[in-house]
């Protein structure tokens, strides 16, 4: 027990008196190795096909801030992009797609469908494995179902992802399709992850919480169960983070029913309230507000400790409540880890 890593030491159950630490979005525009990089590999998506410039990317974060985890550095929308939907990013404006409007449109993806195409994906996390120090844990990850179609639907970002929900509403069976295309997709791609190297999978579900009840169920529990129980049938033992961003008091009830071994939990979630109402079994992760990162000074001191509190005796992984904003100084990073592994002061 005492040899593995403190990651999945919690995944697996273990209560630690200093919890694992790693941020969504570490590895990015916060970081100036990061923007130097990415001044001279031009696209981001072509940055993300490069394994070695993507590669060293993912390992920036660990060498400035030996984190617990690495997490790959790649994007959601990678998915999309091998089903054959044409994806781009505007600098400052984020991703463009092609919209997606016809039932052809949709049935195309599963046709279209190319794995082999995520290849230099693989080969990234190839090349990261070997360079990882020994307790630190390699995540890799997708989108989940719901999230990624919203932006296939909508065609970029929205705030409410209003496009996706309408279309849902509207034509059912062809937004269900497009979900298990989704749902196959995801699954293949996982596996795939796992086979080259990654040790643990996040599913990210930034967009959970714009929907009703019903919808909710129907959009963002049912793919991810799905996914999981696929994911685990093919490969057991491999343990998965799902993150349904916005899950308020379903988080409650996915915690027994999606087959988690860890629940991602965002900003507005209390921790108090997700100690009491969040049945025990998955781990769970999180929830600094992005934003006392950035403000950094005692407010963050105030918020690390307050979230320590609640969590203790729970299996908790520290992170972020959402990803770490670009202009999020170094210093409040190291501040949070040195605060978090009691060598502050
Ligand atoms: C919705 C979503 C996307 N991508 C992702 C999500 C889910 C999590 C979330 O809600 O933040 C996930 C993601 N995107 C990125 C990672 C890499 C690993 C990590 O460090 O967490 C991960 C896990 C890199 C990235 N993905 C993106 C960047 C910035 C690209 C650049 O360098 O200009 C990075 C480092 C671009 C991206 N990618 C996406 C958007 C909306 C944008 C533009 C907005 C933004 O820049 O934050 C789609």
């Amino acid at each position: 027990m005492g040899d593995l890593k403190p990651l999945l030491a919690v995944l697996g159950g273990e209560a630690r008196a200093v919890p694992p630490i790693w941020l969504m979005r570490q590895a990015g525009r916060y970081l100036p190795e990061y923007q130097e990089l990415r001044a001279k590999a031009g696209s981001f998506l072509d940055t993300c096909y490069n394994p070695q410039t993507a590669a060293r990317i993912t390992l920036q974060p660990i060498e400035r801030f030996g984190f617990d985890a690495a997490i790959l550095f790649s994007d959601i929308l990678v998915v999309p992009d091998a089903l054959g939907q044409k994806v781009w990013f505007e600098t400052g404006h984020g991703p463009r797609l092609i919209p997606l409007e016809s039932d052809r449109d949709i049935e195309a993806l599963a046709e279209n469908f190319d794995l082999g195409k995520l290849s230099p994906v693989f080969e990234t996390i190839d090349r990261v494995k070997g360079e990882l120090p020994k307790s630190v844990t390699f995540i890799g990850f997708c989108g989940a179902p719901w999230t990624v179609a919203s932006y296939m639907i909508a065609g970029r970002g929205t705030p409410d992802q209003a496009p996706a929900r309408l279309f849902a509403y509207r034509r059912p069976e062809a937004f269900a399709r497009l979900i298990d295309i989704l749902v196959e997709a995801s699954t293949a791609y996982l596996i795939r992850q796992i086979d080259a190297g990654v040790e643990v999978l996040q599913l990210f579900d930034s967009w959970a919480g714009v929907l009703p009840a019903h919808e909710f169920e129907r959009w963002v529990a049912e793919p991810l169960r799905k996914i999981i129980a696929a994911v685990k049938a093919a490969r057991p033992g491999v343990p998965i983070i799902a993150f349904p961003r916005g899950g308020a008091t379903h988080l409650s009830r996915l915690a027994g029913t999606l087959g988690a071994d860890a629940l991602g939990l965002d900003t507005a979630i209390d921790p108090d309230w997700a100690v009491k109402e969040i049945p025990a079994g998955p781990a769970l992760q999180g929830n600094l507000d992005p934003l006392a990162l950035l403000a950094g000074g005692p407010a963050l001191d105030r918020e690390i400790d307050s979230i320590l509190r609640s969590f203790a005796g729970r299996p908790h992984i520290f992170n972020l409540g959402h990803g770490v904003l670009p202009e999020t100084p170094l210093e409040h990073v190291s501040q949070l880890i040195e605060r978090i592994r009691g060598t502050g002061n």
